[in-house]
């Protein structure tokens, strides 16, 4: 309902000639991210600061999960802990709630969601809410609520609110028949799972209310992130990150892929800048709304000779599991990710040998890094 309410005051603006907001058809592209957050062009925007009064107010939905509290923390650094809202239809463990703002948020609730923008007077959102790659093929009904029902009221709530709007992508936003060795930003995407074909929907959705009601709209497709403080959440790339649990504690690990699968891969720290960076970039900068963004690419057998150098003894088998073994293989093997550097300077920091270190120092494993170095 409220994606009809939205069209019908959206089509009454129309009749009636030029508004305010963001309902105005066909907007020219100059005018477009016209959020009163805006950084001129020419700020730096790596490097800008804001006072108290232009800092955003944040919300991150599905922040519970992998990635959101890490967001959280980074957002909270920059821009003051109040301002920055976790928000998740689960329990926040006693160090979340205390380290700053937290609300209970569920994306299928769209007055739910409207009532927090409105009374914390959001002005960014991240939505992070999703139901990964594996546990949507296990769920295919809930995906697609969560994935998509999901999407279409936080979209709507953003283009009421005239926010900024961050929805992250995938490479499972890709395809068999998407070129792979690399994959640009632009290219086929018939993806063959829920997860992928939600997220081609959001990306979608996300440009058009861009185009069509000058939503804020800012899209990064992430490669498996790896982070070291999080459980997995059902994906794919999960065992990029258990990988590093099990060697610490077994000294072994049992994988799901075959050992050549080759896979674009991120470390945490990196995901989140650049997210952030994309978020805080002019909007004159974008020539694109949905960027790739990539750091590493690497096979189970590649990283378990890389943790091999740290934990002498190391041993992986496989056992391989049929779904995510095809969801893997129809993902890309490298991310071009040309489009994103050139236009607002993204750059990795973490390369294999980095991230292996940093995952294992994590872990606690500096015993065995120190018996091996
Ligand atoms: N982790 C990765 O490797 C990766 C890679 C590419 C893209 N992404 C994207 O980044 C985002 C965050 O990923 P993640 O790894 O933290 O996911 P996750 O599965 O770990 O967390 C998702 C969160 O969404 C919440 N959620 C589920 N249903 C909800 C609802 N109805 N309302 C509100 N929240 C709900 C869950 O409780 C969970 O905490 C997702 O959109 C995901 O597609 C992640
Ligand atoms: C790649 C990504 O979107 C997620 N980690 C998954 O495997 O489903």
């Amino acid at each position: 309902m409220p994606v009809v309410r939205t069209l019908q005051r959206a089509v009454g603006r129309m009749v009636q000639g030029p508004a305010c907001g963001c309902g105005t058809a066909a907007r020219p592209r100059q005018l477009l991210g016209s959020s009163p957050w805006q950084i001129p062009a020419d700020a730096n925007f790596h490097s800008a600061s804001f006072s108290e009064a232009d800092r955003p107010r944040v919300l991150i939905t599905g922040g519970l999960g992998q990635l959101g509290v890490g967001l959280a923390n980074l957002l909270r650094k920059r821009f003051g802990k109040d301002n920055v809202i976790l928000s998740d239809i689960r329990k926040p463990s006693d160090h979340v709630f205390h380290s700053g703002p937290f609300v209970y948020s569920d994306i299928l609730d769209y007055k739910n969601l409207r009532e927090i923008v409105v009374n914390h007077r959001v002005t960014w959102v991240f939505h992070y809410s999703a139901l990964l790659s594996a546990a949507g093929e296990a769920n295919v009904s809930l995906a697609r609520a969560i994935n998509i029902t999901g999407l279409h009221n936080v979209l709507d709530v953003a283009a009421e609110h005239n926010l900024r709007l961050f929805v992250p992508s995938t490479i499972g936003a890709f395809g068999p028949t998407s070129p792979r060795n690399p994959t640009p930003d632009l290219c086929t995407q018939r993806p063959r799972t829920i997860y992928g074909v939600s997220k081609v929907h959001a990306e979608l959705m996300g440009e058009y209310y861009h185009y069509r009601y000058g939503l804020d709209f800012r899209c990064l497709r992430y490669p498996g992130i790896i982070s070291a403080d999080s459980q997995c959440g059902g994906g794919t790339t999960d065992y990029a990150v258990q990988i590093f649990h099990d060697a610490v504690k077994n000294g072994k690990f049992e994988c799901y892929l075959k050992p050549s699968t080759r896979l674009p891969m991120m470390y945490i720290d990196d995901c989140l800048r650049a997210t952030l960076e994309v978020m805080e970039a002019p909007a004159e900068a974008l020539s694109l709304r949905t960027y790739n963004v990539n750091a590493m690419s690497f096979s189970p057998e590649e990283v378990a000779q890389e943790v091999l150098k740290h934990i002498p003894g190391f041993q992986i088998t496989y056992n391989v599991d049929s779904v995510r073994q095809d969801i893997a293989d129809s993902w890309p093997l490298n991310f071009d990710d040309s489009n994103a550097r050139k236009d607002w300077g993204w750059k990795h920091d973490f390369d294999l040998p980095e991230l292996v270190m940093t995952m294992l120092s994590f872990h606690g494993s500096d015993s065995r890094v120190a018996q091996a170095n």
